[in-house]
């Protein structure tokens, strides 16, 4: 591939072997998640995240998904428990999401999509950073929680506000004083699996930690994502849409329930 990864027919997922061949490793990501054939696991510990609203940075339109970046100097937003061992510091949170309600999302349930999928990115502090973690095969954990076609979230609405700021790839604006944790659905139930980075360089390297539970949003909500461009300014424009990478083979992995 000559240019630059992206969503469309001449660099998109079916492409991006020809840079990473690891897109055909064994333990890609998305996957489609089978809760029947996901086995329970009792020593899977509670998922506690604690995040301080004030290491919120910026909010970034990267070409690909727009993203909500955090101060990760210091252990003040993490992971711990769960299917994790040690600490993992917040970095960003990102979503992927459709050009319609009837895709958008990255894993799958029973083959069922979601129009969104919102993904909180982890690095494990036994690594100096998040660029040294990010190539460690235990080095990120990211949570992923489905948006469900509903009820608007008012919880969303300060995120969605500030897109405006950010339309074209590129654009960044100051994004203060965000809690990650008001956009966490009620139940903490979470199926995990060892997989990778969905997007280049899809580095194996991801605990993957998928909440049970989806968190509502609005058609109106829904639109407001597809009002960004994949382009940049003076670019013909591209809606960003259908930014997911479609579900990848399991390979023999096992899927665990922390929950029966
Ligand atoms: N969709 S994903 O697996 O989180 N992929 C990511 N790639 C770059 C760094 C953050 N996350
Ligand atoms: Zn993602």
């Amino acid at each position: 591939m000559s240019h630059a990864w992206g969503y469309g027919p001449t660099n998109g997922p079916d492409k991006w072997g020809e840079d990473c061949p690891i897109a055909n490793g064994p333990r890609q990501s998305p996957i489609n998640i089978v809760p029947n054939e996901a086995k329970f696991d009792p020593t899977l510990k509670p998922l506690k995240l604690r995040y301080d609203a004030s290491n919120a940075k910026g909010i970034l339109n990267n070409g690909h998904s727009f993203q909500v970046d955090y101060e990760d100097d210091t252990d003040s937003s993490t992971l711990t428990g769960g299917p994790v061992s040690g600490t993992h510091r917040l970095k960003q949170f990102h979503f992927h999401w459709g050009a319609s309600d009837d895709r958008g999302s990255e894993h799958t349930v029973n083959g069922v999509t979601f129009p969104c999928e919102l993904h909180l990115v982890h690095w494990n502090t036994r690594y100096p950073s998040f660029g040294e973690a990010a190539s460690k095969p235990d080095g990120l954990a990211v949570v992923g929680v489905f948006l469900k076609i509903g009820a608007a979230n008012p919880r969303l609405q300060k995120v969605l506000d500030a897109l405006d700021a950010i339309k074209t790839k590129g654009k960044q604006t100051t994004f203060s004083n965000f809690d990650s944790k008001t956009l966490l659905p009620g139940s903490l139930d979470y199926w995990t699996y060892d997989g990778s980075l969905t997007t280049p360089p899809l580095y194996e390297s991801v605990t993957w930690i998928v909440l049970k539970e989806p968190i509502s949003v609005s058609p109106a909500q829904m639109a407001k994502f597809r009002g960004l461009l994949f382009t940049g300014d003076g670019e013909a424009a591209c809606c960003m849409v259908d930014n997911y990478r479609p579900c990848q083979a399991l390979k023999g992995r096992q899927v665990r329930a922390s929950f029966r």
